[in-house]
């Protein structure tokens, strides 16, 4: 398959869930990724679901990791496919984007390099972590950016997909991936430990 072939494949299985089973299979990778981190004192970046498409709902994930965490979520900009990040505080109120991200209205700005953790959407991800995303490259452009000591780490509702070949040359691969079935340690380099 094509990468926009596994896209479709992937987009497609995604439409035919319920919001029930959305919320059930959102909560096992909750309860999995809580299972193996709750972290401390770390700078975490988190998503925030498109409801729309079926994602992870990684709300509850990121009202849990806050109290012993600062959590950043991120601003997309669509004309240049980037992102900037905001930290989370009880003030924070939140819009729509024009695609139905929710985004920080305020906040203080995050400095990539001072992220420790980042939490990844995708669409399909392989055992090397190579990942799938809806194609415009903006975890791509972020993940490069961040510190070699950065953890990055999938969340999906699939399981792993089977090689994803035609790897693009500016893929940044995954440390781990969070499934419903439980946290896989992908083939990748993995960074030095969090201090
Ligand atoms: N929650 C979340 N935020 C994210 C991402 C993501 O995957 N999930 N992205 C990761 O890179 C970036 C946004 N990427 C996007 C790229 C394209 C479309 C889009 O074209 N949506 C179309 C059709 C999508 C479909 O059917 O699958 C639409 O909204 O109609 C949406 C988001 C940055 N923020
Ligand atoms: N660091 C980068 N600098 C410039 N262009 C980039 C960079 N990373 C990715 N791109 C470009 O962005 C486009 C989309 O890349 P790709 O298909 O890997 O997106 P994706 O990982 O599926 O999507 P996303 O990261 O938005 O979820 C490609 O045309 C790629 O060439």
């Amino acid at each position: 398959m094509t990468r926009e072939e596994i896209r479709n494949h992937y987009r497609a299985l995604r439409k035919e869930f319920t919001p029930e089973q959305c919320i059930y299979y959102s909560q096992q990778v909750t309860n999995n990724f809580l299972r193996n981190w709750m972290f401390n004192h770390k700078l975490i970046h988190c998503f925030l679901p498109i409801h729309r498409l079926r994602e992870v709902d990684t709300i509850p994930l990121v009202k849990r990791l806050r109290q012993n965490n600062r959590v950043c979520i991120p601003v997309s900009n669509f004309d240049k496919n980037n992102m900037t990040h905001k930290i989370l505080d009880e003030h924070t109120q939140f819009q729509d984007n024009a695609y139905g991200i929710p985004e920080p209205m305020t906040g203080e700005d995050v400095n990539v390099k001072d992220i420790q953790v980042v939490i990844v959407p995708l669409l399909a991800v392989d055992q090397h972590g190579n990942r799938l995303g809806y194609g415009k490259g903006f975890y791509d452009r972020f993940l490069a950016e961040c510190s070699p000591e950065t953890l990055f780490i999938g969340v999906t509702m699939f399981d792993i997909h089977d090689d994803l070949t035609e790897i693009d040359e500016f893929d940044i691969p995954l440390h781990y991936v969070v499934t419903p079935k439980g946290v896989l340690q992908t083939t990748a380099e993995q960074p030095a430990p969090l201090r």
